[in-house]
């Protein structure tokens, strides 16, 4: 049985006294809440503020990015354990905008995943395709080039707490969510990738969890598709009434 995961990114957004704000409001709305995993992922200026903020209460933290390397001449970088250090309990890693405003590559992703994995961190692992790429019919082969690159020799026992979040990029922050059926499609066939790559049980075992212009009014039909674990919501994860009800989905 997976346990729903739902995760608000809230981007470059909110200064510590905004996300202190938006944490205490979540935190009274959704304190009831035993059966589903709730994360969030303010900037990292704001970590160690809401940190604090979380402690005692059903609300995980996660960072948006980090570098796969623990310490060094990195500069402006963060490593997972100083994220861990930080009370980070995941690190969102290969979202979208990364790849694309950034050059991220699968390698790279890779490498981080590994890194937070040694470190016994979480990851929220962004795959998805371009709107081309899904009118061009390559959805499915970008999926698995991702799903392979960006997995390339992590353990099996890593898996579980890795999340794949399925993020179609045409999706993202345009208002245009991928239909019930068009999830459900791709989040089954990413089941059969992890399934080829670490076997039957550890695939059944993964949450594969959507992105993409979800809201209050579209969640509770993509959270009844068998495949589809949770949600990392974007813009809807601003406002904390609307991510509860998101997170207290039908
Ligand atoms: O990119 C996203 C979450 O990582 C989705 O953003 P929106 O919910 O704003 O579309």
């Amino acid at each position: 049985m997976r346990k729903p995961f739902i995760a608000g990114n809230w981007k470059l957004h909110n200064t510590v006294r905004e996300s202190l704000e938006l944490i205490e409001a979540l935190k009274t709305s959704v304190k009831d809440v035993t059966d589903r995993e709730i994360v969030v992922a303010p900037v990292f200026t704001a970590l160690a503020s809401v940190s604090r903020a979380l402690q005692g209460s059903n609300i995980s933290l996660a960072a948006q990015n980090c570098y796969p390397a623990q310490t060094g001449a990195f500069t402006g970088e963060v490593s997972p354990s100083l994220l861990k250090d930080a009370g980070c309990d995941y690190v969102i890693v290969g979202h979208s905008e990364r790849r694309q405003l950034l050059g991220e590559t699968d390698p790279f992703i890779n490498a981080k995943i590994r890194a937070l994995a040694g470190e016994g961190l979480g990851a929220i692992f962004c795959i998805g395709e371009t709107l081309d790429e899904r009118e061009t019919d390559q959805t499915l082969d970008v999926l698995h080039t991702q799903v392979t690159a960006g997995l390339k020799e992590v353990p099996a026992e890593a898996m579980a707490r890795i999340v794949v979040a399925y993020e179609p990029i045409w999706a993202i922050g345009t208002g245009r969510t991928a239909s019930e059926d068009q999830a459900e499609d791709a989040h089954a066939f990413i089941r059969g990738l992890l399934q080829g790559l670490f076997g039957l049980s550890v695939a059944q075992e993964v949450r594969i969890i959507y992105g993409g212009s979800v809201k209050p009014d579209n969640v509770d039909g993509l959270m009844a598709q068998e495949d589809i674990d949770g949600c990392l919501v974007g813009g809807a994860s601003l406002k904390a009434a609307d991510f509860s009800r998101i997170v207290q989905f039908a």
